[in-house]
């Protein structure tokens, strides 16, 4: 199993006492599945996402990345896995705004040890050949996430965590890079767990985990 997750509890700290977000989680992801994550607003998935990526630790549970547990690690451990086995596609975009698209795109694979590949095949598939001399602040918010999406595909990680990826593009090229990542996630045998609010979003993906009051429904 890629992605184990079992019983995963996490609470915030409020002015009223702990406040549980996520009261038991479990669910698992096999190498080469996508899984869509859904749920209303406030129901955990970030919080479930971030302690996944171990950006975050969990108040009790396991949570098992390649058959290691993440909980268990330092954060040198964690921050290895992050660079060596977990992609990440969230909001913001973290361009490096001195690098151009085309330097972006391959920084995360060379920094990973890995050797990029064909960038600009990649880059015509996600529409930014002509934008490869281009740097982040010349580039349109949907570039920008087209970029931050590539750069991730391009370092091949075994595990894929995307938070609302395509939020920031119209729904015709939201579509089309939805279906992309999956593709490309396929192919190179990488699990996708992706959030999102859209239903049509999550229908494209093989399963669908769906989060009701901190658990899964
Ligand atoms: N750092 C934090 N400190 C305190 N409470 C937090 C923190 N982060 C999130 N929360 C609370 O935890 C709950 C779950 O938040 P989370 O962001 O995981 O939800 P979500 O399902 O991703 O929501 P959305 O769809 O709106 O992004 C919310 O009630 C939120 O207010």
């Amino acid at each position: 199993m890629l992605l184990n997750v079992r019983n995963v509890e996490k609470s915030y700290p409020t002015a009223d006492g702990p406040q549980p977000v996520l009261r038991g989680v479990s669910f698992g992801l096999e190498a080469g599945r996508t899984l869509a994550l859904t749920g209303e607003s406030g129901s955990g998935k970030s919080t479930l996402l971030h302690l996944i990526a171990g950006l975050d630790a969990a108040d009790a549970g396991t949570i098992e990345i390649t058959g290691k547990d993440v909980s268990q690690m330092d954060e040198a451990g964690r921050a290895a896995l992050r660079r060596d086995a977990v992609g990440l596609i969230f909001q913001q975009f973290n361009l490096i705004p001195s690098l151009s698209v085309g330097d972006n795109l391959s920084f995360h694979a060379r920094l990973a040890g890995r050797d990029p590949g064909d960038v600009a095949a990649l880059a015509g598939r996600l529409g930014l050949a002509e934008h490869m001399s281009r740097y982040p602040e010349q580039l349109s918010g949907g570039q920008q996430q087209r970029v931050a999406i590539g750069r991730t595909l391009l370092a091949r990680p075994k595990l894929i965590l995307a938070d609302e990826p395509t939020g920031n593009l119209d729904e015709a090229t939201g579509d089309t890079m939805m279906g992309l990542m999956r593709d490309l996630a396929r192919e190179s045998g990488a699990g996708l767990l992706m959030v999102t609010h859209s239903e049509r979003l999550a229908a494209m993906l093989d399963a669908r985990l769906h989060l009701h009051l901190g658990q899964v429904a």
